[in-house]
């Protein structure tokens, strides 16, 4: 088993669900060590394994993530099947990879078993500011950024769109030869399971809107690459403050609510988007139908460079102010954003996004519980 195929499962063995006489876990299951739950996201939990075979992968970690059954119970659709089996052609160094795909033909469930890396930036960020109390250096944060860049433009240049980037989504390896290199993990999934902008999952778990772009909030039908791009910004902020930039408070209600407040928090910061900068928010569902509230208020001020204690002046204030850009179709792109002069001027972006430059601190990040 460990075939990486759904197909070749099919073929190895007709009863999906079977289980080995000396065991009650599934047979593809039987390959690998379980060690333990890492997490539980909105569609389903995370697990730590270890490959048993063969002998030269022996050991080597893997994140087994199980996917949750729907409400009414059937499992994964064959679009979705088609759908993953695009994603296990992704290959890039940015970009976590999907090294297995195991389906219970008896109840469609879904596993999915990934590279496993050992950081996050939710935890990297909750570490300098609950733990250690200062920044990250300008260099981490510079190399977290390009790489992350780099593996959306990947992403964006084979026509997968995010849609749900935010810092517990942003991998960085741990292990010695790939120590500090950002892997961007659950792509392609919104896609799959088509509901990613529910409020709050069945268990419970909450889906962040902080890192939801501006047109989306607005009830847009169409999103482009360029929702991951305003998360990226958001997402360089916080590496910037340690804090999240617009931290709204979620209404929970189904399916997808106007999230007011989170509007609120970016018009505070942004100032007031207006139809002379974003001509196509006339046509934007919210924007229609909440007059009172959304145009009602009006907001000018763009306290931006002071949040994030930029000099507005700064190439990085530059950059990130283009991400933040309301008209998604003005929004700066990865590719773009890549060639910026942010990444031309010193420190350098590098390889391993933990090791500090000269005279700083090793910060020893956490390992996960
Ligand atoms: N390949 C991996 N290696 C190590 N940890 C991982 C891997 N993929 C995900 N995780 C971790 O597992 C936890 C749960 O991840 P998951 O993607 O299911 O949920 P989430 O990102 O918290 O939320 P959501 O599913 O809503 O995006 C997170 O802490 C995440 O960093």
């Amino acid at each position: 088993m460990g075939d990486g195929s759904a197909s070749g499962n099919r073929g190895h063995n007709n009863n999906h669900n079977s289980h080995s006489g000396h065991s009650n876990k599934p047979e593809w299951l039987q390959q690998y060590d379980l060690i333990g739950k890492i997490g539980e996201g909105t569609y389903g939990l995370v697990f730590l394994a270890r490959i048993k075979s063969p002998p030269n992968n022996r050991g080597k970690s893997i994140a087994i993530k199980k996917f949750k059954q729907s409400k009414d119970g059937d499992g994964v659709s064959p679009t979705a099947i088609r759908e993953i089996m695009l994603l296990r052609e992704i290959s890039h160094e940015n970009v976590v990879k999907l090294v297995n795909v195991h389906i219970n033909h008896a109840d469609m469930s879904l596993y999915l078993a990934f590279d496993y890396a050992e950081h996050d930036l939710y935890e990297i960020i909750r570490h300098h500011r609950d733990k250690v109390n200062h920044s990250i250096n300008q260099y981490t944060i510079k190399t977290l950024l390009w790489q992350l860049l780099n593996g959306l433009n990947y992403l964006h240049s084979n026509w997968i769109i995010h849609r749900d980037l935010k810092p517990s989504n942003i991998l960085v390896m741990g292990d010695a030869e790939e120590q500090g290199v950002v892997k961007i993990a659950d792509f392609g999934l919104a896609r799959i399971y088509q509901a990613p902008l529910k409020s709050l999952s069945e268990n419970g778990v909450v889906v962040t809107i902080w890192y939801r772009a501006p047109e989306l909030l607005l009830g847009a039908k169409h999103y482009t690459s360029a929702v991951d791009m305003w998360a990226v910004g958001c997402i360089f902020a916080e590496l910037l403050t340690l804090k999240p930039l617009f931290q709204g408070a979620e209404v929970k209600a189904i399916p997808n609510p106007f999230q007011l407040d989170q509007l609120d928090k970016i018009f505070k910061v942004l100032g007031h988007p207006t139809l002379e900068k974003w001509p196509t928010l006339a046509n934007l569902p919210h924007w229609q139908q909440d007059l009172q509230h959304i145009q009602g208020h009006k907001y000018d001020n763009t306290a931006l460079y002071s949040v994030v204690h930029l000099s507005p002046k700064s190439p990085a204030y530059d950059l990130l102010s283009k991400m933040l850009e309301y008209d998604p179709r003005k929004r700066i792109t990865a590719a773009q954003a890549l060639e910026h002069e942010y990444f031309r001027i010193e420190p350098l972006p590098g390889r391993n996004a933990l090791v500090p430059t000269q005279g700083e601190k090793v910060v020893n990040y956490p390992t996960r519980p």
